[in-house]
């Protein structure tokens, strides 16, 4: 982030800790995290790492159980105004079934102080959506295209998403990941996607955050982390280099020439692998 931008970050969590019960282990343990503007973030981690749990938090539907966390500036939800910068898209895309999709978008006109009708009826015509069809019966792409529809419309700052193209086939998950694109590019937004589909971040995300076992592993731009990690030739680790698993290491300094590059899902792989690994994790197994 360019030290004269005025905006405030997208996210600062600090010391961010959610526990659900007392005896149960933290679905986050502590996190510090601050993410800059313009950003298409990509949250990945395995089954149970907290990536729902800090976008609910983000949207202020779960409070922290200790630590902070601001959203663009502000505690998440705090007023209307701050409600209405913020557009969710929960996992598996709700919508209310016995709804036509004329009257989501007039339901969201009601709701949303700041909903733009125009956009959304050329959102539902560009995705051939039939305004009088009612949502049970939409196929699951089309689903998903009418929940975007519907975040966007309100024309929020940032957009959050949570997993939203996981049950669709690859040529809808194609045609949502376009529109997301396309929305963030219309609405001059920042957007944060979790998904497990690491070829769906690589191509839309420029930053990304890898969670693991309640705790942030890594997180940057993309540019960064490629230029900054990278496949060693041999099993000696340099200075200024830092095992990460395997022979995929990060370095604090140029990497040497005889280093090799490494994919995004390769470097996603290896933080997740060594997180699996970790003796701490392996002492909370045995503690559970
Ligand atoms: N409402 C809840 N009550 C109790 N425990 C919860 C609740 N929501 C999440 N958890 C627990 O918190 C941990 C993190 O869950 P979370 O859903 O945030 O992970 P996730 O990374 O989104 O997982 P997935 O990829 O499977 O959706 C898990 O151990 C989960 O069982």
């Amino acid at each position: 982030m360019p030290h004269d931008d005025p905006r405030p970050p997208v996210l600062r969590a600090e010391g961010l800790t959610k526990r659900y019960g007392r005896r149960r282990r933290p679905a986050l343990d502590g996190i510090d995290l601050t993410i800059p503007p313009d950003r298409i973030i990509g949250l990945v981690g395995p089954n149970g790492a907290g990536k729902s749990t800090l976008l609910h938090m983000a949207c202020g539907l779960t409070e922290p159980t200790s630590g902070s966390l601001q959203i663009l500036g502000s505690r998440p939800a705090a007023d209307a105004a701050h409600l209405a910068r913020v557009g969710f898209m929960a996992q598996d895309a709700p919508v209310y079934r016995s709804f036509t999709v004329a009257e989501h978008l007039r339901l969201g006109a009601r709701l949303n102080p700041g909903w733009d009708m125009a956009f959304a009826e050329r959102r539902v015509r560009e995705a051939g959506l039939d305004p009088s069809q009612k949502a049970g019966g939409l196929s699951g792409g089309q689903r998903a295209q009418l929940a975007l529809t519907i975040a966007a419309a309100k024309r929020p700052d940032l957009l959050i998403f949570d997993e939203p193209a996981a049950a669709l086939d690859p040529l809808a998950r194609q045609g949502f990941l376009q529109s997301l694109m396309s929305f963030v590019a219309d609405l001059k937004a920042g957007a944060i996607l979790s998904s497990h589909l690491l070829g769906d971040v690589q191509r839309v995300c420029d930053h990304i955050i890898v969670l693991c076992d309640a705790r942030v592993q890594i997180a940057g731009d993309v540019t960064d982390l490629l230029a900054t990690h990278c496949r060693l030739p041999s099993a000696h680790v340099p200075a200024g280099a830092e095992l990460i698993d395997g022979s995929l290491a990060r370095f604090t300094v140029p990497p040497p020439p005889e280093t090799e590059p490494v994919t995004l899902e390769e470097l996603v792989l290896a933080y997740m692998t060594r997180a699996e690994l970790s003796p701490a994790r392996a002492l909370q197994e045995v503690a559970r």
